[in-house]
């Protein structure tokens, strides 16, 4: 197999005797992270895309062995907060391999980002409003700078995910050329910016294309740009039966859709990178016939991993413990006091006792990372695999993890 792996890695190639040993010895809920399916990811990336610069969009997935890999790996850090850039550094990126992408920055998060900068002069700064670049220069910056456009075209999985034409996102893009000429001498000027959504397949391609196409035309109207930069959304297939995006289609089609620039293309993938790399496990503790169908009720839920309740995403599911036992129609639902605590409905599942464990696929990217503390209910731990074996990269947090932020009357200092 080359290093790129293949171009899939389904829920039903994950080795079922070992996920099961690793909920024995660590626990559940327990996030798995395969750090070699990682590096897979990378390399097949670089493979569809030798020209251009590829930066891993960090938010997908935080944790700092994924970083190490994706840095060993050669993709760059794009980073969405003051944390993630901080986290891309304690993982040993170097500044030039660095990108902040501002969103609506909190003043907190320029002045570390610019902090950084002091030290990092070869960071770059992506900004989405000329606000952005009047608080930078308030903080002295005059480094490089790439300007975010709002293409007016998005794509993505669910509306929730789709940025490219939501007013949110970016600088309308018919005003920035003007922008580029005022920031000109004030800033280093390096490139234009745009991400159209997140999970993009299927039908949703040519909105992809169609927006690489204007950002094509923006970068040729600027003179001097080191890279247009074409955002992230690759997606996967989450469903058993999906095709996988073929990479190297869609890297020919935005090349002929950006057609001739002096600036260099560049992506920003982060579901591509890890997403297949990790699966969630969580042991059923509850099994409930009722008339329509059977209710699975399981230790992990919308606080472990929130993607089914925010976007009825669908993530594949299989019995471990019990594989050959005859399907039944499930609806799996986690701990928390909500009715959107869902994790998979209307599901066949090979019929679970209580104490059986079950397998959520895909859940590599924007799993632990969305997870939460809501209902006081820690956040669980995860493992990585790498050539060692596994080892646990993220401790499961303890409710005094979360009490341990309160503070008494007593303690409270009033200004
Ligand atoms: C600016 C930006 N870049 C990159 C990404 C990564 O997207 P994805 O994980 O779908 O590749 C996102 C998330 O949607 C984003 O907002
Ligand atoms: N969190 C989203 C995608 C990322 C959005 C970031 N702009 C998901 O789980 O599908």
């Amino acid at each position: 197999m080359s290093a790129g792996g293949p171009a899939v890695r389904r829920l039903a190639d994950w080795d079922r005797e070992q996920l099961l040993s690793l909920a024995d010895e660590f626990g559940s809920p327990l996030y798995v992270t395969d750090l070699q399916r990682v590096a897979e990811n990378c390399q097949r990336l670089r493979d569809a895309f030798p020209e251009a610069h590829i930066s891993y969009a960090v938010k997908a997935h935080t944790g700092q062995a994924v970083l190490e890999t994706v840095r060993e790996a050669g993709l760059d850090a794009e980073c969405a907060s003051a944390g993630e850039l901080v986290r891309a550094f304690d993982a040993g990126f170097e500044g030039n391999r660095v990108r902040y992408t501002a969103v609506n920055p909190p003043s907190a998060d320029l002045d570390i980002v610019v902090s950084y900068w002091e030290d990092h002069p070869n960071l770059t700064i992506t900004v989405g409003a000329e606000d952005t670049i009047d608080r930078l220069r308030e903080r002295g910056f005059d480094g490089r700078l790439c300007l975010r456009a709002n293409p007016g075209v998005g794509a993505g999985h669910h509306e929730k995910v789709r940025t490219g034409a939501h007013a949110k996102f970016g600088i309308p893009i018919d005003r920035v050329p003007d922008i580029a000429e005022r920031v000109r001498d004030e800033v280093d000027l390096v490139g234009v910016h745009a991400h159209a959504g997140s999970g993009i397949s299927g039908d949703d391609l040519s909105a992809h294309r169609e927006l690489v196409r204007r950002m094509g035309d923006l970068a040729r109207s600027i003179p001097g740009l080191e890279f247009v930069d074409v955002g992230g959304g690759f997606g996967v297939p989450y469903h058993e039966d999906e095709p996988p995006l073929d990479l190297g289609a869609v890297a020919d089609a935005t090349r002929e859709a950006l057609g001739e620039t002096e600036a260099d293309l560049a992506i920003e993938p982060g579901r591509y990178v890890v997403a297949d790399a990790g699966v969630l496990l969580s042991e059923v503790n509850t099994v409930k016939d009722v008339p329509e169908t059977t209710v699975v009720g399981t230790d992990a839920g919308m606080t472990t991993l929130l993607r089914p309740a925010m976007y009825d995403a669908y993530h594949a599911v299989s019995n471990l413990s019990r594989p050959d036992a005859g399907v039944v129609s499930t609806i799996i639902a986690g701990p928390v006091c909500e009715t959107s605590d869902v994790l998979a409905d209307d599901r066949p599942l090979a019929r679970p006792e209580r104490g059986d464990l079950l397998a959520f696929g895909n859940a590599g990217a924007y799993g632990y990372e969305m997870a939460s503390t809501y209902n006081s209910r820690p956040r669980p731990a995860e493992v990585v695999l790498d050539d060692d074996g596994p080892r646990v990269a993220r401790r499961a947090e303890t409710i005094e993890d979360i009490t341990t932020l309160e503070r008494t009357a007593s303690e409270h200092i009033p200004n």
